[in-house]
């Protein structure tokens, strides 16, 4: 039996499946921690990777594996290959003010023609302008930028040679100075940001073998929504990441052209296009809520369903990190609508879930403005675990929703990019023991919590 290992180093955690090359059965797992914050030493990725391996059991009897891993995060490495400075993550938006300086100057047409999106402070262009303007030093002595999965797959590889590093349409798509259509760099992009060239890693092919570790082979990885759209087969469903991000995205023959910057043209990791949309804020608004109430998760699910629908008027405006979609960076959250009446732990903790909910309800609009058919969604990600989350979500969103198991889609769509890279077929391979088929969760709308959620956050815009 041939295994396949895929791996998902995301902001929280570094999580790792192995599963059968042939039918995806899942045979081993493992998982570590990534510290908190928005700049971290990449070498703590790289040790939890280990951790994860070896919880795993390690991969001595696997024939390939890929990483998929957060994107936008900015590695920079010196002429030797050490990194220069902590990698600024894709929450980081300390670069709002490059992000803003960077569409004026050329327009966002310009930048949505140019390379499908326009940057917000998570694009990694804009943190080369921040690391130029702020730490010019440390821009002299970037002889190389790449991305966290990139960089993990060059350490995997075990090379310290700079040109074999090597990345994926689909993570170099978030960078800012990619065009998926041509499949070529912007160097002047790049140069624009950080004041002069740099080595970038090769963009290799979907089923690309990239190097080896051991006896296993290497495949080219992904950005972690373009590996969990692999991973889940979705065909033309939407799909809704409720993780430290929420995310909203659909497979598409085309590259996105949003001038608004609200939709994202992201490539997918099988060589066509992957719009998408991104809040800063999804499953640790339900951290926070939880926190506050002292509570665990699942006693917060419970307190929400105990709630009506629109929480008697309290509304949780969840830019608690700031937010991209809308593009707040320096926004903050609030508890809105509190009444000597309403103010009880159950509105407060429905309040949560509605607030996060809303703010995906909205990326939704955004990917629907762009021509993607909302008809139903799928639901995954670290909040989809939640009750109160998939019971609320079809009436927030209007439409069905579908979840699976509780499960680590990410890694899942590496380690089935990896199978698809050992077999070398024309298409994934087909995972029949892979996934259990979703459970469908419907409801009444109730667009009253939308509207009277729409009313809230505007008063509390870059507050
Ligand atoms: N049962 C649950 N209810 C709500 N949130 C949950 C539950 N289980 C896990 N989470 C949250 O999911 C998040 C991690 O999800 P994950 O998709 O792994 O995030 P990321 O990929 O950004 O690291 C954490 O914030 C965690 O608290
Ligand atoms: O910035 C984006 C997408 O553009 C995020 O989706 C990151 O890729 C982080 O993902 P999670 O760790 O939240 O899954």
């Amino acid at each position: 039996m041939a295994l396949v290992a895929g791996v998902d180093s995301s902001t929280q955690s570094c999580k790792v499946v192995i599963r059968d090359a042939e039918t995806g059965r899942l045979v081993r797992q493992g998982r570590a921690n990534h510290p908190d914050g928005t700049e971290v030493d990449p070498e703590l990725w790289w040790t939890a990777l280990g951790e994860a391996l070896a919880e795993a059991g390690g991969i001595e009897d696997v024939d390939a594996v890929s990483i998929a891993g957060q994107q936008h995060g900015m590695v920079c490495l010196d002429e030797q290959g050490r990194v220069v400075r902590p990698a600024l993550l894709w929450n980081d938006t300390r670069s709002a003010g490059a992000a803003a300086d960077l569409v004026t100057e050329l327009g966002p047409e310009f930048w949505s023609g140019a390379v499908g999106s326009v940057p917000v402070a998570s694009f990694t262009v804009t943190k080369l302008r921040w690391l130029a303007e702020h730490e010019p030093e440390a821009a002299a002595r970037t002889t190389a930028v790449c991305l966290p999965h990139d960089w993990l797959t060059w350490k995997l590889s075990g090379s310290t040679d700079l040109a074999a590093l090597v990345t994926d349409r689909s993570d170099a798509s978030g960078t800012g100075y990619f065009d998926g259509r041509t499949n070529q760099y912007r160097r002047d992009l790049l140069e624009r940001a950080l004041g002069h060239d740099a080595l970038l890693p090769r963009v290799a092919g979907p089923v690309a073998a990239v190097g080896r570790v051991g006896d296993a082979m290497i495949g080219p990885g992904a950005g972690d929504n373009a590996a969990a759209s692999l991973g889940l087969s979705a065909g033309d469903d939407v799909v809704v990441s409720l993780g430290t991000s929420g995310t909203v995205f659909a497979r598409s023959a085309q590259q996105a052209d949003d001038a608004s910057g609200l939709v994202a043209g992201f490539a997918d990791a099988t060589g066509a296009f992957l719009p998408l949309v991104c809040t800063l804020n999804a499953a640790r608004v339900l951290d926070a809520a939880a926190r506050m109430l002292g509570v665990s998760l699942d006693e917060l699910s419970n307190l929400a369903l105990k709630a009506a629908a629109g929480a008697q008027g309290v509304v949780f405006v969840p830019y608690l990190e700031g937010e991209r979609t809308p593009n707040l960076p320096d926004s903050s959250g609030a508890l809105h609508g509190l009444t000597l009446a309403n103010s009880t732990r159950e509105n407060l903790a429905r309040a949560a879930v509605e607030g996060m909910l809303c703010g995906m309800a909205a990326c939704l609009d955004a990917l629907s403005a762009q021509g993607v058919a909302v008809e139903k969604v799928r639901l995954i990600g670290g909040a989809a675990r939640s009750e109160a989350v998939r019971q609320i979500a079809p009436s927030v969103f209007g439409v069905p929703v579908l979840a699976l198991e509780p499960g680590e889609r990410v890694a899942d769509g590496a380690a089935r990019q990896a199978a698809w890279v050992l077999n070398g077929d024309t298409a994934p391979p087909l995972w029949t023991e892979q996934l259990a088929p979703p459970k469908c969760f419907e409801a009444p709308a109730s667009p009253w919590v939308r509207e009277r959620y729409a009313e809230a956050s505007v008063k509390y815009l870059n507050r």
